[in-house]
């Protein structure tokens, strides 16, 4: 049955009054799944996003301007709650509203973490969900293009196209250009001793050369509007309604469970709600800080939190909104004495116009890159030589000094796995527990396996209101204590003869910022967020806290799952996007059923 006005949806009038699936959010997460769902020509699918569509702005399509579209219409304009560990800062948390979700304004880095972030996974009681299960998710994702050959004669990458996907909706290729420091920062690495590896393998840990999403035809972003969004477009069982929240998961009684019945949306907080019914499904792809907020103003939650909202308990979930945690990093910025380097698109009128030209007129120059060519992700023993006295702090501090104290009890119990899962990793040779992302002089130090855990809490019944997201940032000094030893690790790449060969002067935290006191001064008031949120509606056992089961069903709940960036038991070690793309290429397959290797039904 074919539906009418196939495609794009632009009043809600034109919509059918049923869909068999129903998927809230146009992310990464939510274009996938309904891509994936509406190969079925049996099947009508329906995306309702809350952002409309961009307009191709330079911003958004060029990749060296990779970041643009934050601050602008097509970001939430969020901040994470202020955080008495950093001082009481307010740290904004940028977030997609457009087709495309946060694919829209991120960095562009494609990286996938190491076997044992997605082992982990399994490990914390999730059945199925394994490397060698999303592995080929992975692939299915991208369709990889190598190198150029002139940034394969310069930098010799060695890459196993084995090991990427070809063929998927994503285009993924390395930069054209590479910033000419990023030779700096490839031999420092070789001179410390850490080994280069390939990020595609399992072994994303050392350096390694990081591919972007990124058309190597056009040299534009390929996010999940051109990928997942244009190939079903033209799909007779496939709508979209972008400009339109989603305002409630509407819910009636079966027989012995509580059964989604549809959705309510709305233009504006002083439009009249509609409704669209569903057949089989709802699924829920908002992001790690509002799928947890529509679940909330839903009734399934915490029945303490949604009587303080004035919304009735449909389902008691507590361990909605909790575990929430972040990559979060501090910077430490050198002056450099060279003559190309990034800043020099924003200070140097001719280079910038010069470089604008090139990118314009050929597709080459520092246009085609978003910067992050070359990653460090290590192991604590190649950065520190302060493991045991890390991990002595950690197990001296318990699980309970990472998180809120109102925190219920399965999520505690769950966050006790956690707990012994990154004990191990700070002794791990197969767990990276730092990010180093070396753009000129600046080195940006991002943690990878946080101790700290926070929430999310809607503020109010009404999902019009930003929720209250405690991102616990330091909530755990452990965290501190780490980022502290990757201060100290980015002073000596900056002591290497590769790096000392570009005169660095340390303008960021300063030379004289030594002591331990000092240090951790300059974490608590600088530090900020790589923009990787994540694990608030965690998979797990619902009495480790999980919100969904290992086939990302809600607890409780019949026909609702959820297949975005919450449903993460713990944050893998790489950036965050590639990984929901996994995650939402899986869930289609559980979905349809075709999943038989990884989850047992
Ligand atoms: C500035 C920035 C830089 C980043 N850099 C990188 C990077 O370089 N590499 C990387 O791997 N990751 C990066 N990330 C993170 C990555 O983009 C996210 O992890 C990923 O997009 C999360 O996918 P998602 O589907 O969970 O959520 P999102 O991408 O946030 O998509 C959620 C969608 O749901 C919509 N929505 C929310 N609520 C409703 C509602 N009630 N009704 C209807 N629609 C709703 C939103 O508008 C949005 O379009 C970055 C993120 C940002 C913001």
């Amino acid at each position: 049955h074919p539906l009418a006005n196939v495609g794009l949806v632009v009043r809600a009038e034109n919509l059918s009054s049923e869909y068999d699936y129903i998927v809230v959010g146009a992310g990464p997460g939510g274009l996938t799944v309904a891509n994936r769902l509406s190969e079925d020509k049996n099947v009508t699918v329906l995306v309702i996003e809350a952002g409309g569509f961009d307009q191709d702005e330079d911003f958004i399509t060029i990749p060296g301007l990779a970041g643009g579209a934050v601050g602008t219409r097509y970001d939430w304009n969020i901040s994470y709650a202020p955080d008495p560990a950093l001082n009481g800062r307010v740290v904004p948390i940028p977030r997609g509203k457009v087709v495309g979700g946060s694919t829209k304004l991120n960095r562009m880095v494609f990286d996938r973490g190491s076997r044992s972030d997605y082992d982990g996974w399994g490990a914390l009681g999730n059945d199925g969900w394994t490397f060698d299960t999303l592995l080929p998710y992975f692939h299915k994702t991208e369709n990889f293009t190598p190198a150029t050959a002139e940034i394969q004669a310069e930098y010799n990458i060695e890459v196993d196209p084995a090991n990427q996907g070809i063929g998927g909706y994503i285009q993924t290729t390395f930069s054209p250009f590479f910033w000419p420091t990023t030779k700096n920062i490839v031999q420092a690495t070789e001179e410390l001793g850490i080994a280069i590896n390939d990020q595609a393998t399992g072994n994303a840990l050392g350096g390694y050369y990081c591919p972007h999403n990124q058309d190597p035809e056009t040299v534009t972003r390929s996010s999940a509007e051109e990928a997942y969004y244009e190939s079903a477009k033209p799909r007779q069982n496939y709508h979209l309604l972008p400009g339109n929240l989603v305002t409630r998961i509407v819910t009636g009684n079966a027989s012995d469970s509580v059964q989604v019945t549809g959705v309510e949306f709305a233009t504006s907080k002083d439009a009249t709600p509609q409704t669209v019914k569903v057949r089989k499904e709802v699924i829920l792809a908002c992001g790690a800080l509002h799928t947890p907020q529509l679940l909330q103003v839903s009734g399934i939650g915490e029945p303490a939190l949604l009587e303080s909202i004035n919304v009735s308990t449909v389902v008691d979930l507590p361990a909605v909104g909790y575990n929430l945690h972040d990559h979060i990093n501090v910077v430490v910025v050198n002056a450099l004495n060279t003559t190309v380097q990034t800043n020099n698109l924003t200070t140097d009128t001719t280079f910038a116009a010069q470089a604008r030209n090139e990118y314009d007129t050929q597709r080459t120059g520092p246009y085609t890159t978003p910067t992050g060519d070359f990653l460090l992700f290590l192991p604590l023993k190649t950065f520190t030589n302060a493991t045991q006295s890390i991990l002595s702090q950690a197990l001296e501090a318990g699980p309970s000094s990472s998180l809120p104290t109102d925190v219920p009890p399965e999520v505690a119990a769950g966050y006790e796995d956690q707990f012994a899962l990154l004990n191990q990793k700070l002794e791990a040779d197969d767990s990276a527990i730092l990010e180093v992302i070396f753009a000129d002089g600046a080195f940006v130090l991002a943690l990878q396996h946080p101790y700290s855990r926070g929430s999310v809490k809607a503020n109010s019944s009404s999902m019009f209101d930003a929720p209250v997201a405690d991102v616990g940032f330091l909530r755990n000094n452990v965290d501190t204590a780490i980022i502290r030893e990757g201060v100290h690790f980015a002073r000596r790449l900056a002591g290497t003869q590769a790096i000392s060969a570009l005169n660095p002067f340390e303008v960021v935290p300063g030379g004289n910022v030594t002591s331990s006191a000092d240090i951790d001064a300059f974490v608590t008031g600088s530090a900020s967020t790589v923009f990787h949120p994540a694990s608030s509606c965690r998979m797990a056992p619902r009495e480790k806290g999980g919100v969904v089961d290992n086939e990302l069903k809600v607890y409780g709940v019949t026909g609702l799952r959820i297949a975005d960036a919450s449903v993460m038991p713990i944050l893998p070690a790489s950036h965050t996007m590639t990984s929901v793309y996994a995650i939402a290429e899986m869930a289609a397959d559980i979905i349809k059923g075709d999943c038989y290797k990884c989850v047992s039904h």
